[in-house]
């Protein structure tokens, strides 16, 4: 499975500073959108591209522009709206298919309750938004709805992994990739990730102060 750790300095300043346990609700928000950005700039390194001509201030003028395959943002509710500020400033007019799971707290389950695809599924990259890979059942459940409809190219990016959901994803859907901002070290006995950022829905939506 392809599973890239994104190295570059502005990645790794920003993940530096969302760690800190004294961010307000709006630092992590604006941090987590510029992580968002600057992971999707590396998830789309390989979008296919074409030729084409546009009228240019000196005459016709040859250009490249991204060809066919079109993309779906996928943000999962509630944290993955963090991220999808930052991944739209790069992809302004991408279509985006909601899908609702929540993590049951006492039995780590991924608990699907909504889900509002866009129709051609098929024919677009689907890029998961999420800030956490924890246990990987939440990725697992997602991948799993978007292959049921008929979604075949999928990417995931997140903020932070733990190896644990790495592992879980790979088993799945090997064929999925992924891209992070960091691969941490495990989970902690309440599955969350260590040293990761806490609860990061709770910290984009200031619903509990840690
Ligand atoms: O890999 P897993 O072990 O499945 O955990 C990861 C999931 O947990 C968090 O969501 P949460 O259930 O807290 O929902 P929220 O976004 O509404 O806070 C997080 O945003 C992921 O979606
Ligand atoms: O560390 C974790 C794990 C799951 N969800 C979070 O928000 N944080
Ligand atoms: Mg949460």
């Amino acid at each position: 499975m392809k599973i890239v750790e994104v190295r570059h300095p502005l990645v790794q300043h920003k993940l530096g500073l969302l760690r800190r346990a004294d961010n307000s609700t709006k630092s992590f928000r604006e941090l987590s959108a510029e992580v968002a950005t600057l992971l999707t700039y590396e998830a789309t390194a390989d979008l296919e591209t074409e030729d084409a001509e546009v009228a240019g201030w000196a005459g016709r003028v040859h250009v490249r522009r991204i060809k066919g395959r079109k993309i779906t943002l996928v943000p999962i509710l509630r944290a993955g709206l963090g991220m999808l500020p930052g991944v739209l400033e790069l992809i302004p007019a991408a279509k985006v298919s909601v899908v609702g799971i929540r993590r049951d707290e006492a039995s780590l389950q991924a608990m699907p309750y909504y889900e509002n695809l866009v129709g051609d599924m098929q024919d677009r990259t689907a890029l998961i938004l999420d800030p956490m890979l924890a246990t990987g059942g939440t990725l697992v459940a997602t991948v799993d709805m978007l292959k049921a409809a008929g979604a075949t190219r999928i990417k995931g990016l997140f903020l932070v992994a733990a190896p644990e959901g790495l592992r879980t994803i790979e088993a799945a859907h090997p064929d999925i990739e992924i891209y992070t901002a960091a691969i941490d070290q495990r989970l902690n006995e309440k599955g969350y990730i260590l040293p990761g950022l806490g609860d990061a829905g709770d910290k984009i939506f200031g619903t509990r102060a840690d």
